[in-house]
């Protein structure tokens, strides 16, 4: 791959979660910047540990040569709440657009059970056509937005949520205007729809609308306890459902040929979240970095 064109980051996930506070509340904001650093990246996600303070923050990934590349935005427009999303949406756009981040990875939440203990995949959310065309109207509004700031809104399609399936990213990029982008997470992707050849399809299909991805591999037979024992997403994780890539089942060398073939300029960002009493993050990230530059050549 063109390292002119593409930059490599880790989220802090692997450090602590966010969606699960206890795992890996023992490690603070400085030993993971530093350790994201040691291991070779050169871009990083926002954590709740992190100072939200640009003027704070800055100095302190500068010195370690750490970039903010998006920080994870939820939306609420098939609920009807459009009005406190797009007020929100302004305050976290322009935290991010100090911190020199171009894009602004959202998330639909209407409805969503990714942080509940319902069943991942029989109890996801549907949307009504209602729902369908609020969440489209919602974010081509997003797009305009950031756009005077010189910036994009992605839409990270995400397991237990209304926008999770190939069917379901294939409606929401229909319904939305190409200034409306893609977060392509490879891990959701092979999750949701079970194989190698659907998760590429993906991003084969939508490439040019693609302004972010996320690199997770996936441990098959923890997905597969997780559907047959009907388990919730948070379920899947503490046993172990996400790794880096090179230590699950997916193929990346594939996802970056493609994205080198066909141009891709933006960022990939190694997303593992797994319990880090079990997976220590410094050493999985070393390994994510290892396997980047041996098969990606970056
Ligand atoms: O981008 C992401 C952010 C996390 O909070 C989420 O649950 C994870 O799975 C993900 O892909
Ligand atoms: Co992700």
């Amino acid at each position: 791959m063109n390292s002119e064109r593409v930059k490599l980051a880790i989220a802090p996930i692997g450090w602590t979660n966010d969606d699960m506070p206890e795992l890996g509340s023992e490690n603070t904001f400085q030993q993971t910047v530093s350790e994201m650093a040691l291991a070779g990246f050169t871009g990083s996600e926002v954590g709740s540990k992190y100072p939200r303070d640009p003027a704070v923050l800055k100095p302190m990934l500068e010195i370690r040569g750490i970039q903010i590349c998006n920080a994870w935005f939820s939306t609420f427009f098939a609920n009807g709440d459009k009005a406190r999303t797009i007020d929100e949406f302004i305050n976290h756009m322009n935290f991010l657009h100090a911190m020199g981040a171009k894009v602004i990875g959202c998330s639909e939440q209407s409805k969503s059970i990714q942080g509940t203990t319902l069943a991942v995949f029989d109890d996801k959310p549907h949307f009504t056509d209602e729902e369908w065309r609020l969440t489209a109207e919602g974010y081509n509004e997003l797009a305009e937005i950031a756009a005077e700031k010189g910036m994009q809104v992605a839409l990270h399609h995400h397991m237990g949520t209304g926008i999770q399936t190939r069917a379901e990213i294939d409606r929401f990029l229909a319904e939305t205007n190409d200034n409306v982008f893609l977060l392509y997470d490879t891990g959701h992707a092979y999750y949701s729809e079970g194989s190698q050849q659907e998760m590429l399809a993906i991003l084969d299909r939508y490439l040019p609308r693609i302004n972010h991805v996320h690199l997770k591999d996936v441990r098959d037979d923890v997905v597969a306890q997780i559907r047959n024992e009907k388990k919730s997403f948070l379920d899947g994780v503490r046993a172990g459902t996400f790794t880096v890539p090179g230590d699950g089942v997916i193929d990346f060398r594939p996802v970056f040929a493609l994205l080198d073939e066909r141009g891709y300029t933006g960022w990939m960002v190694v997303e593992a979240e797994q319990d880090p009493a079990l997976a220590n993050p410094f050493e999985y990230a070393v390994k994510a970095r290892k396997y980047i530059r041996e098969t990606a050549g970056i």
